[in-house]
């Protein structure tokens, strides 16, 4: 899939690994919608993005993804300015065992909404052009993360939720949406999210050693690293249903046992 002139959207797109992914996106020629929270950085990212890449080829849009309302409204105004969607990235997420059902509620709940949101632009059933969904999971979506058990079933969650999405493309005519979904699965990279932990432990703070000894065995990738395994996941059009796992060892696309 040649990404000139496709419209992509990314949640929590301002900081970190989300930054990233818009900005390969761009560079690939493709225009971006920015939706994140956090509207004082995104403006001022908006600014820098479109001297580099152009003044129309962006567009930050205040959006929480716990908000079915502002996200829908969100899309709306992309596919109103851009002219459609063909690239959803839900990569919003947070890291607070304290607040587990805040977590859920972002990056789980999130990710579902802004699938079955998109799909009303996106799926060719509803006029769209079809295109691929990327959500953003993690390392720990399948194997547990000591320390953080909510988070692990947020990813474990959208992992599932992503496979499910993708069999039912192949599985069925009426479910004919021409959009591939696909899972990343990075393990830590150098974000803030990763540098304020041991704080956002919550009751399970008291394993922050075994986490921190887990970071350095394994190692940290950096958002770069990130982008280019979302870029593969995108342009590849052979990949659907996939979770595509890696480290600083290696990358590797899971393989899950056959139930039937
Ligand atoms: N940093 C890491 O080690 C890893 C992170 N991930 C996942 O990658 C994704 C991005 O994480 P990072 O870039 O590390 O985090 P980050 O904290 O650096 O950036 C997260 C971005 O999401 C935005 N955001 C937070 N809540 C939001 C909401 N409710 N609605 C819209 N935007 C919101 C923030 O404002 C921020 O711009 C998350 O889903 C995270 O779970 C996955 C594997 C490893
Ligand atoms: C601290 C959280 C920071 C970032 C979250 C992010 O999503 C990254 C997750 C990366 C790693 C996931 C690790 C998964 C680990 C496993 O699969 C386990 O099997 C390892 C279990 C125990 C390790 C204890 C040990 O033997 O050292």
């Amino acid at each position: 899939m040649a990404l000139n002139d496709k419209t992509a959207v990314v949640t929590g797109a301002v900081m970190g690994i989300g930054r990233a992914i818009t900005e390969i996106l761009l560079r690939n020629g493709a225009k971006v919608a920015l939706l994140d929270v956090n509207e004082t950085a995104g403006k001022d990212l908006m600014e820098v993005l479109e001297k580099q890449y152009g003044r129309e080829r962006t567009l930050f849009l205040n959006c929480n993804v716990e908000s079915e309302e502002q996200i829908k409204a969100a899309f709306k105004k992309v596919a109103d300015a851009f002219g459609g969607i063909d690239i959803l990235c839900n990569n919003a997420g947070i890291l607070n065992e304290s607040m587990w059902e805040k977590t859920v509620s972002i990056n789980l709940m999130g990710v579902i909404r802004g699938t079955y949101l998109a799909l009303e632009h996106m799926s060719k059933l509803s006029g769209g052009r079809g295109g691929v969904i990327v959500n953003t999971a993690s390392m720990a979506g399948v194997g547990p993360l000591p320390s953080c058990p909510v988070y692990t079933a947020t990813k474990h969650g959208v992992v599932g939720f992503t496979r499910a999405m993708a069999v039912t493309r192949a599985a069925s005519t009426a479910s004919g949406y021409g959009i591939r979904f696909n899972a990343l699965c990075p393990g830590f990279v150098q974000t803030d999210l990763l540098s304020t932990i041991p704080a956002k432990l919550g009751k399970f703070c008291h394993l922050a050693d075994m986490t921190n000894q887990l970071v350095e065995k394994i190692g940290t990738l950096t958002v770069s690293d990130v982008a280019e395994c979302f870029l593969e996941l995108v342009t590849d059009e052979t990949k659907n249903g996939e979770a595509l796992l890696f480290f600083p060892q290696g990358k590797q696309y899971v393989t899950f046992p056959s139930l039937i």
